[in-house]
């Protein structure tokens, strides 16, 4: 039908092979031209490929620079714009390689023996500060065998999801790199892990994120250090107990130090970020976002987005700081005036700035945007955010063929006693009919403390293509709406957000067009702990499927990777401290209730909210005699949706839409 009417095809899993990613949009310091990056999924080889391209700010055809068979990501431009370095894994690891502008192959400058994973040029260009975890330049001979296969566990870190097997004793840490030959030689050592490293003005100094408190080991602490970059004692800048602190940038003068964070690590996402500054020499951090009540990250939420690491970024004038703003939904470009006063809106609307960069007179922007229709381009705008134009149509020919559903944006009461207006998406079903009234697919978000919002999100729209409604929303514990509302989740996870997710499909059943009698949920990581919370909680829905999902509070304290700290914060207590909480709040507690058929969709390796999760819920209802499956995707982390295989990011499509096809 709807094919017939428009011409165009139904939205298919397997199109995520159709889609490109761009991101990492990296104006060069004249302003003439942007760096940006291209990734693909590669069906054949069920990978990834990402390459640099440029494109040319007074427009054009984007052309492909790098063109090896392998991941190239994160282009840096040297300071005089003549040349450009990027991480690649070409020889095996992630390193830092070199191309020139002028022409000819980029030239491998790092041969670590572990990947590097940050680096930044010197303001003379003759230094990269590189981060790595390698203790020497070069890889050795011959790797050392292990004795056994025995593992030792001495540490309460001892896995990290994304990471393989167990953490080892590596340490994360800052080396120089001559651009032009020469010895690397090793900044920071011992044992503390380094990041974000930012050259001062002079090039004398590297500030760089670090916890060097002595309880590091249990702590969630993150403190801004500096060190001379001949290296040496390193200098604190804003540390101890209540830093949780990031993403350091100088100002140009030198005199001062921005960075991002807040003051209660042990509240981790549950605070806003906000942007502070410090005297370079070191003092008392100000807020310059107290008063703008939202994160200066970007808290948004989709399953069809390349990374990148988007920091603040101080204006060559010394009057601005442009940072990220996450607002009821959208990602914005705002910049704030160093010395204090009202933050100006830079890059608004209704999407997500994904990452931006500045020239060198600080008079042009260059952004990757997202929208609700339109995964990713590039775009570039003067330094106030006027004149803007898109530079990449990246996916245009593709998303002509296909129909696509316009997520209406709504508020909608909560069914709470306060009835507070609750922002949520509507997605009407491809083919969409007065008169006829269609299933309805609660899709919840994870954190609880990110958002929903205006992005491209293929899982919704594949939904909608198969004939769903969907609604996604952003109930209380989300970003975007204030620090009450995004923390007042805490020690009443479910029983705070669920009357605000059942008032916003009260609402939309409303309308008229939904059949009440096909609900279906569905949602990962928190929002596979509200899945299970919810039909725990109500019979009201048809089908459920939940991904990546906690159930048992008290074993998720200590399997998950982040148990112990953002497990505690969250529920307001230890488990033997607070043993009648951790059972009230588990959804697991209310496994007898659950009658909704159940799809359990789980990685074998996610170390966030390990499988152990899964399995107890699954042979819990199995013995209870509910219907209910289970389908583990091997080798796969918590971030299977987003980066996992592309093949088993297909396969988990497919069982997400057969289930509801069976039950809903
Ligand atoms: C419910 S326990 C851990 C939840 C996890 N939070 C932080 O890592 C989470 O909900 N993650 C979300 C958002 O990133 C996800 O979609 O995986």
């Amino acid at each position: 039908m709807a094919e017939e009417r428009t011409g165009k095809r139904r939205l298919a899993p397997e199109d995520i092979y159709e889609i490109a990613l761009v991101s990492d949009a990296q104006i060069s310091p004249d302003g003439q031209r942007v760096a940006f990056v291209r990734t693909v999924l590669d069906r054949e080889r069920n990978d990834y490929r990402s390459s640099i391209w440029l494109v040319d700010v007074a427009g054009g055809e984007p052309v492909r620079f790098t063109t090896a068979d392998a991941r190239d990501s994160f282009p840096r431009w040297s300071p005089r714009g003549d040349r450009l370095a990027f991480l690649s894994n070409r020889s095996g690891k992630d390193q830092v390689w070199l191309i020139s502008l002028g022409g000819g192959e980029a030239q491998q400058l790092t041969r670590f023996p572990e990947p590097v994973t940050h680096f930044a040029w010197s303001p003379d260009g003759t230094t990269l500060a590189v981060v790595t975890k390698a203790e020497t330049a070069e890889p050795p001979e011959k790797e050392p065998e292990p004795e056994t296969d025995v593992v030792r566990i001495t540490r309460i870190r001892y896995r990290s999801d994304g990471t393989p097997g167990f953490l080892d004793e590596k340490r994360s840490h800052i080396w120089c790199v001559p651009v032009d030959g020469g010895r690397p030689w090793q900044v920071t050592s011992g044992d503390f892990d380094e990041s974000w490293p930012a050259w001062s003005p002079s090039g004398h100094e590297i500030a760089f994120v670090s916890n060097r408190t002595p309880d590091r080991e249990y702590n969630t602490v993150s403190e801004i250090w500096a060190v001379r970059a001949s290296g040496g004692e390193p200098r604190p800048v804003a540390t101890g107990d209540a830093a949780y602190f990031f993403k350091p940038v100088w100002s140009p003068d030198g005199t001062v130090l921005a960075f991002t964070g807040h003051r209660e690590p042990f509240a981790g996402s549950s605070r806003n970020h906000q942007l502070w500054a410090v005297a370079a020499g070191g003092g008392e951090p100000a807020s310059l976002t107290s008063a703008l009540d939202r994160s200066v990250e970007d808290e948004v939420l989709t399953d069809t987005a390349a990374s990148s690491k988007p920091g603040p970024i101080w204006a060559p004038d010394g009057r601005w700081i442009y940072t990220q703003v996450s607002d009821q939904g959208n990602v914005h470009l705002y910049r704030i005036p160093a010395g204090g006063g009202e933050p100006q809106l830079v890059v608004g609307g209704r999407r997500r700035v994904v990452d931006f960069s500045l020239s060198a007179d600080g008079s042009l922007i260059a952004c990757t945007v997202s929208e609700p229709l339109n995964p990713c381009d590039v775009i570039v705008c003067s330094a106030d955010g006027s004149g803007e134009r898109r530079l990449t149509r990246v996916n245009e020919e593709f998303f002509a063929t296909v129909e696509l559903s316009e997520p209406e944006e709504v508020w909608l009461p909560s069914a709470s006693e306060d009835r507070r207006p609750i922002h949520a998406w509507i997605m009407k079903p491809i083919g969409f009919r007065e008169g006829v009234r269609y299933p309805l697919v609660l899709e919840i978000h994870g954190g609880p403390h990110a958002m929903y919002g205006n992005v491209y999100f293929h899982e919704f729209q594949l939904l909608a293509a198969q004939g769903y409604a969907v609604l996604y929303t952003n109930p209380r514990g989300s970003q975007g709406y204030g620090q009450q509302f995004l923390s007042c989740t805490r020690g009443a996870w479910g029983e705070a957000d669920m009357p605000d997710l059942m008032g916003a499909v009260d609402a939309v059943i409303e309308r008229g067009y939904i059949d009440p009698s096909r609900l279906g949920v569905t949602g990962g990581s928190y929002g596979g702990f509200m899945t299970n919370w919810v039909i725990g909680h109500t019979d009201r829905f048809k089908a459920a499927v939940t991904q990546r999902c906690v159930s048992n509070l008290a074993s998720f304290y200590g399997t998950s990777d982040i148990g112990f700290h953002f497990g505690e914060h969250e529920i307001g207590g230890t488990p033997w401290e607070q043993p009648e909480l951790y059972r009230r709040l588990s959804p697991l507690t209310y496994a007898p209730q659950m009658k909704t058929p159940l799809l359990i969709l789980h990685s074998e390796q996610d170390y966030r909210c390990p499988i152990e999760q899964a399995e107890q819920l699954y042979v819990w209802l199995k013995k209870l005699g509910r219907t209910v499956e289970f389908v583990r995707f091997p080798d796969e982390s918590h971030g299977l949706s987003r980066s996992g295989k592309p093949k088993h990011r297909v396969e988990r499509l497919q069982h997400i839409l057969r289930w509801f096809a069976e039950y809903l």
